[in-house]
């Protein structure tokens, strides 16, 4: 290993969030103005020195003193008691506005961004709707038929409000979802709920926390209109109804408006800053990853036709029939411009027996990964797939429901990504990333998966499991987060492993090592290892067999010696001249242990 922990376990990210808020004197200074405000309202009863609605027509307009610090009103009420009052009034209706509105738009829209299935075309439209209904209105029907009370006024506005909740979400969700830590959890064999929960629900957080003081912000400024227009209940004390009541006696004593006036302005610019500063806080934590999958998939398109008819290649279409993979005529489209089709794997054939090393090799684009996603049926939800046979053991893959296939993934089949910081979630610390889903998996208790967790961690070659199960991602090294992701996708003894070019994000120095402990893993275990890779020198290194591919087409699959000894295809004989330019070829070389 060439890196150590960086920074000590407990410099965890919560921390530093917490710090990174506090060194925001603006943030901090919001914070306070709201805790005041907060412990003001609860404590109203204690703290307000008359009953708000107490009305005494000999103290009417007095100014501020002793015994009415703030003076009183037009009724001899006491100003600074009904201000403390209506404080509670104000962050009550704020705290069931945004209440309402989180609840109604933000699982919805976790599950139409997570999903984008039928579901996302009905909230949709459903969020289309309630933002196109007239708001003021609705307010009124409902004033009208259900009375004045808070309760179903706020609920109603934070119904109305709900689409801005869903529609964020929804968006940062479908930003999210083909992140490469959340194809990692599905690998692993989560399930959508837990991915929800787990990983998404932490990256929504910071976009949500500032529209929330946003809307509460604006449920106080709503309620408070209401009230100032009429709409609310005159036996309760509010700034807005203090506002509206100072109006009427502006001439006589201006000075009324200033109190109401001030709470509200004070405490809406709070949450708006506090809301800032909490998302600049959550924020830096998340790097801009989001959508280097999808990156990663673009980048591969624009590929030349293959010359050659696939069926013609020895050893490239009949499965033997005792392998534990077996596919034939796997193909995969998506939906191209009109009504036409982009094929992207063509009719593939292949097989993988247990305990061997399959190399699946071709230039980028042509489709090595969109066969690996197609096995673990992780393709996108827009990605027809077909095939005459794909089995895994006793396992029918194609077909297979969710459910089924979440069943295996993790357990039977796993996978070893091409970029393992993507691959790791930042929020969580790299023991409960291995624990999780082992406990899930294997229905082990937390001290057994712990000890597990740890074997595996030695056993990959992390130097101090221990701690390096407390750390977060970023305090490892690019060579540390793949031996963990080795760790955790041998973890439940999958029969395959599927590890899509598992060195090429890795410092040179680290290449070798990580390949070898695969193929020691490999060995020891008995796996099947699909490795997906443009390196031909690897193939020769580590694999049994190996397939060409060429545009979603396999244009050769043979063995490896006999692949290097003597290529069929040009494209096979073209990759090999580019590989071994400046090099003997390996097949020329001693063999050390077999493999060439
Ligand atoms: N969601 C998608 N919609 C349409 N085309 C896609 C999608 N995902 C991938 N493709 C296309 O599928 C083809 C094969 O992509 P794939 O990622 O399997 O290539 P690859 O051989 O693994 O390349 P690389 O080595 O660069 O990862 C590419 O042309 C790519 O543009």
């Amino acid at each position: 290993m060439t890196a150590a922990v960086q920074a000590t376990p407990t410099d965890g990210i919560r921390l530093r969030r917490i710090k990174r808020f506090a060194r925001n004197p603006i943030g901090m200074a919001a914070a306070a103005v709201l805790l005041s405000i907060l412990v003001l309202a609860v404590f109203a009863r204690q703290l307000a020195p008359y009953d708000p609605n107490l009305i005494q027509l000999s103290e009417t307009l007095l100014p501020p003193s002793g015994a009415h610090l703030l003076g009183t009103d037009a009724s001899g009420r006491d100003v600074l008691s009904r201000l403390l009052w209506g404080a509670q009034v104000s962050l009550q209706a704020g705290a069931i506005m945004i209440g309402t509105a989180i609840l109604c738009g933000v699982p919805t829209g976790l599950i139409a961004g997570y999903s984008s299935r039928w579901f996302d075309g009905v909230a949709n439209w459903c969020a289309n709707l309630l933002m196109s209904l007239p708001e003021i209105l609705v307010i009124i029907v409902v004033i009208t038929s259900l009375g004045s009370g808070l309760t179903p006024t706020m609920v109603t506005l934070g119904v109305l409000a709900s689409p801005d909740l869903f529609r964020l979400t929804r968006s940062v969700v479908v930003n999210v979802r083909d992140e490469l830590y959340i194809d990692a959890a599905r690998v692993s064999g989560l399930g959508s709920t837990r991915i929800i929960f787990r990983h998404i629900l932490s990256v929504v957080l910071g976009p949500l926390l500032v529209r929330a003081s946003f809307v509460f912000g604006l449920a106080i400024i709503v309620q408070s209109g209401l009230e100032f227009l009429g709409f609310g209940d005159p036996s309760r004390p509010s700034w807005g109804g203090m506002l509206s009541e100072a109006f009427q006696t502006i001439y006589r004593a201006p000075e009324l408006v200033i109190a109401p006036g001030a709470a509200i302005g004070l405490t809406v610019m709070a949450l708006v800053v506090f809301g800032a500063a909490m998302a600049d806080a959550l924020g830096a934590d998340r790097g801009d990853g989001t959508g280097k999958a999808k990156q990663r998939r673009a980048s591969a398109a624009g590929l030349a036709e293959p010359s050659l008819d696939v069926s013609t290649i020895e050893g490239a279409v009949v499965p033997a029939e005792d392998a534990l993979l077996q596919i034939a005529n796997l193909r995969v489209t998506y939906p191209g411009d009109g009504d036409t089709e982009k094929p992207v794997v063509r009719g593939i054939s292949l097989h993988v027996d247990r305990g061997e090393v399959l190399g699946l090799v071709g230039e980028s684009g042509s489709g090595k990964s969109q066969t690996s996603f197609g096995i673990l049926g992780l393709l996108p939800p827009e990605a027809r797939v077909s095939a005459a046979r794909m089995t895994l053991g006793d396992a029918t893959l194609i077909g297979a429901s969710e459910q089924q296939l979440q069943a295996l993934r993790g357990t039977r089949m796993a996978y070893v990504p091409q970029e393992p910081m993507s691959n790791l979630d930042p929020s969580f610390t790299i023991g409960t990333q291995l624990t999780k889903p082992m406990r899930h998996k294997l229905g082990i208790g937390k001290a057994e998966a712990t000890q597990r967790a740890r074997e595996l961690l030695d056993r990959v070659g992390i130097p101090d499991p221990v701690r390096t199960m407390a750390a977060y991602p970023h305090q490892l090294s690019g060579g540390m987060a793949q031996r963990v992701l080795i760790a955790g996708a041998v973890s439940c003894d999958p029969e395959l492993l599927i590890a899509d070019e598992p060195t090429t994000a890795l410092d040179v120095t680290v290449q070798a090592d990580v390949l070898n402990l695969l193929r020691d893993l490999q060995r020891e275990r008995n796996m099947a290892m699909i490795l997906v890779t443009h390196n031909l020198g690897v193939v020769a290194d580590i694999c049994d067999r190996v397939a060409v591919m060429q545009d979603g087409v396999i244009v050769e699959q043979r063995g490896v010696r006999e692949l290097f000894a003597a290529p069929q295809h040009p494209y096979t004989r073209m990759l090999l001249d580019a590989t071994l330019e400046d090099a003997r070829p390996r097949s020329q070389r001693p063999t050390g242990n077999g493999a060439l």
